[in-house]
């Protein structure tokens, strides 16, 4: 039976052959050109893990586990919120058919803050590489379930010809393998599973005993408190990738603060 990350890149591909078609591969690899260089995703967020937790704030409408998750959704007030409660990157969902995303809402939080942010999307093709650095993002996500070895090879080398840093997301032992054939040592370890919907910290803690030295290992999904983020840090984690919970706040830099630094 198809999963929902199997229907999310049926949609996606069908959507960029649909681009593509309207914007061909050099039209948008030059408007990406124009663009000032990004601001270093990889680079904010070793910054902020040399003395603490490094946060990467997602600005997140709705997903297909939880459904609409902030009806007040203002993408450039929750950059800003982010941004003065201490995050180091912001992370913004773009796709449309399943998370309410849109390209605007990465356009419009990049604007009102300073920090790099990156196209939190499906990616399948190159394509999509130059698309996201021409709206101004500064990294991409790979997801391993999601690309065979050649697809995620193409994308990542879009994305360090366009200078942009690059998460790869890996679930399971399987995924890291191939993770690692790829340059990036942005990692990051989703403890949702995309078949189920069931979160696990214990995931992040576990894969993180086998990334070689050097790594850096992102813990994505389910975190909710300080206590969470001290929790992984224990096993060496420092970066951290968190939506729904912050989104979920009536002050979002209040609860940014709490989650980073506590009461
Ligand atoms: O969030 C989902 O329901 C989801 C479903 C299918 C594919 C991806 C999904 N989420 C993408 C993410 O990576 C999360 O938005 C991100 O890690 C933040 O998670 P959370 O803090 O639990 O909102």
């Amino acid at each position: 039976m198809a999963t929902v990350l199997d229907r999310i890149i049926a949609a996606t591909r069908e959507e960029v052959a649909r681009r593509q078609a309207a914007t061909p591969l050099s039209a948008i690899d030059a408007t990406a050109r124009l663009q000032p260089p990004p601001r270093g995703f990889a680079a904010a967020l070793t910054r902020k893990a040399a003395d603490g937790h490094a946060l990467i704030a997602e600005i997140k409408k709705a997903s297909p586990s939880k459904g609409l998750i902030r009806e007040d959704f203002d993408p450039p007030a929750h950059a800003r919120a982010y941004e003065a409660g201490g995050a180091a990157c912001l992370s913004v969902l773009t796709d449309k058919p399943f998370f309410q995303g849109d390209e605007a809402y990465l356009v419009a939080a990049r604007e009102a803050c300073s920090l790099p942010a990156i196209r939190k999307d499906f990616m399948v093709d190159p394509w999509q590489v130059a698309e996201a650095r021409a709206i101004g993002a500064d990294a991409i996500l790979i997801i391993v379930a999601a690309l065979d070895d050649g697809a995620m090879a193409e994308i990542e080398a879009a994305a360090i010809d366009h200078a942009m840093d690059v998460l790869v997301e890996v679930h399971d032992d399987a995924e890291l393998d191939r993770a690692l054939r790829l340059h990036s040592r942005l990692i990051g370890v989703n403890n949702r599973d995309l078949r189920d919907f069931t979160v696990d910290l214990g995931r992040t803690e576990a894969l993180a005993q086998r990334m070689p030295e050097g790594t850096e290992i992102v813990a994505e999904s389910g975190l909710s408190t300080k206590a969470d983020l001290d929790r992984l840090a224990q096993a060496g984690i420092h970066r951290f990738l968190v939506g729904e919970t912050l989104m979920r706040q009536a002050d979002v830099a209040e609860a940014t603060r709490r989650l980073l630094i506590g009461a």
